[in-house]
């Protein structure tokens, strides 16, 4: 599990404006890589671009390659719901189905995708929970409201959802942004155990947390507002946060600007 992703002169528009430009990037299987950068230079695009949720806005279109593994994800047939099943995302606010269940809530795209046996449902249910760190809290409770669970909670419940359908991988954009500090390190812990299985892309605004949970940082930057924005470096996040080559990326990370 987990496919590797190599991003080849990409850029992204909304209609005729380009919000990204010329990005080309590879990103390990198995590995963490975090998004960086001040508001508005694109990352939450980008990381759209890599599911295709990107196209759902009208207007929304890409010039360029997605590789995911050898497949390309924008070469003509390639059917873009199979897509979104094998790169799954998790937004910034939880976003369970607020009246169905938890269980339904973790089994809803198993269901969509015609699976319907009691046992493996139940089974799904478990599995997956176990993997968001749930199964304890709600294991008693899974008839429950998927409202009924703490902000966090929901957030580890749409991660299960996410995890269900076994895709390769995961996207996350500011998963903890509307999380409290315990909650957000639950997350975190979260992180690093799923990436043994998944290949799993952040957007963070939490310096702390993207050298807590990341092998690799991206940084991204705009030349001024209206401008695209543009990958500025990748590397180790250690190097990023230690000794970045660009003086751009220090300044941000030092908090000089962003
Ligand atoms: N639906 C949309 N239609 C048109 N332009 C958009 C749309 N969504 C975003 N943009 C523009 O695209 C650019 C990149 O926005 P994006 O949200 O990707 O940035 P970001 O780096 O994720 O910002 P933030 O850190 O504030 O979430 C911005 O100029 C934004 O105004």
């Amino acid at each position: 599990m987990g496919k590797r992703i190599d991003v080849q002169d990409l850029n992204v528009y909304y209609s005729a404006f380009k919000a990204v430009e010329d990005v080309t990037m590879t990103i390990e299987p198995r590995s963490v890589t975090a998004f960086i950068g001040p508001s508005g230079c694109g990352k939450s695009t980008f990381l759209r671009t890599l599911n295709r949720m990107h196209e759902v806005t009208p207007g929304g279109r890409v010039e360029g390659k997605v590789l995911l593994d050898d497949t390309d994800l924008y070469a003509p047939g390639v059917d873009a719901v199979g897509v979104r099943r094998t790169v799954g995302m998790v937004f910034q606010r939880p976003n369970p189905f607020p009246t169905m269940s938890i269980q339904d809530n973790v089994t809803a795209g198993l269901r969509l995708n015609g699976i319907k046996g009691k046992k493996v449902l139940q089974e799904k249910t478990e599995q997956s929970l176990r993997g968001a760190n749930l199964w304890n809290e709600v294991k008693d409770r899974l008839g429950k409201p998927g409202a009924s669970l703490s902000g966090g909670q929901q957030q580890r419940l749409c991660i299960a959802r996410a995890i269900a359908v076994e895709p390769q991988v995961l996207l996350m954009d500011e998963p903890c942004s509307a999380l409290d500090p315990i909650s957000t390190l639950a997350i975190e812990d979260l992180v690093t155990e799923l990436k043994d299985r998944y290949t799993i892309v952040i957007v963070t605004h939490n310096m702390q947390q993207a050298s807590r949970v990341s092998d690799k940082t991206a940084f991204f930057n705009l030349a001024a507002t209206g401008k695209p924005g543009r990958l500025i470096e990748m590397n180790d996040t250690q190097k990023i946060f230690n000794n970045p080559e660009v003086s751009a990326t220090e300044d941000y990370i030092s908090g000089r600007f962003g």
